[in-house]
């Protein structure tokens, strides 16, 4: 079988109003990959991750899952789960009732629910926190606790859209150590949208570079997934490397986007 989870195949969007949201894309995450997007404003992120959610559907091209159309797999069909920049926790339910949540959606029973809380809260290092309350949590520790809640239902892709750009720069490095190590080590597939260059480059194995008017990919860029993503790493001549040569795609990519704006006006 074939390690591919998503592929998209010439995807494009043309919203209602005639606005181009992505030109045809063609996008490959394979199982225990770190994918992210970056790019400038409007480049069309968040319309990739809203195909894939379903919650809006192509205007050409397909979108495959596991090799499957998508339109056959269904949403039930598709293990997927999300993290955002808030973390949307429930204010009167405690850390392991909100991890639970997914499951009692799913008709888990109470008994093997919590012991799947537990242990997905134990992945992020909040094994010992299921009986706080939102309120008694840092901002770190909640975004640990959705990251907690969308592993529990044991997702074959997680997406996650800017979930660390609300936290101070401290408590991102360590989320990014806790992905990095999610990811290249427990084998959890990603896709990932960023703002923050040097993010992409501590986490990614694939980075995509988007450009925009349309949305577009526009370059594509590899990195090592035999490195371990550790302070060490961030600290290297390699890591510092792989920024400069990202910060150069981007700064190309914002410029090709401010040229075809001007085009259109
Ligand atoms: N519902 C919609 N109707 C019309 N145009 C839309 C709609 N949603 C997005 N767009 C347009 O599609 C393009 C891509 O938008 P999108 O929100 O996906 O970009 P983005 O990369 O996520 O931007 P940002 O980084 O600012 O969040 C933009 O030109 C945007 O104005």
């Amino acid at each position: 079988m074939s390690d591919t989870v998503l592929s998209l195949d010439a995807v494009e969007k043309v919203f209602p109003n005639g606005v181009r949201g992505l030109a045809p894309v063609d996008l490959t995450v394979r199982a225990g990959e770190f994918v992210s997007l970056i790019g400038p404003s409007g480049c069309g992120k968040s319309t990739l991750l809203k195909l894939i959610a379903n919650l809006h559907g192509p205007s050409a091209g397909s979108l495959r899952w596991w090799g499957s159309d998508f339109r056959g797999v269904g949403q039930k069909g598709r293990r997927l789960a999300f993290v955002f920049q808030d973390a949307t926790l429930m204010p009167w339910a405690n850390v392991g009732r909100n991890v639970r949540l997914p499951l009692d959606l799913m008709g888990v029973d109470r008994a093997s629910g919590d012991a799947r809380a537990r242990t997905a809260l134990a992945r992020v290092g909040l094994g010992h926190a299921a009986e706080r309350y939102p309120a008694q949590l840092s901002g770190g520790m909640r975004m640990r606790v959705s990251i907690a809640r969308a592993l529990v239902t044991e997702p074959d892709l997680l997406l996650m859209d800017e979930p660390f750009g609300a936290l101070d720069e401290f408590t991102r490095n360590r989320l990014d150590e806790e992905m990095a190590r999610l990811c290249y080590q427990d084998g959890l597939t990603t896709l990932f949208v960023t703002h923050a260059l040097h993010e992409a480059a501590f986490l990614s194995s694939n980075v995509m570079v988007m450009a925009a008017h349309p949305g577009r990919i526009h370059a594509r860029y590899a990195i090592d997934r035999t490195i371990v993503r550790d302070e060490a790493f961030r600290l290297s001549e390699r890591f510092a490397e792989i920024s400069r040569e990202l910060a150069v795609l981007l700064e190309a990519a914002s410029h090709e986007s401010h040229l075809a704006a001007e085009m259109q006006t």
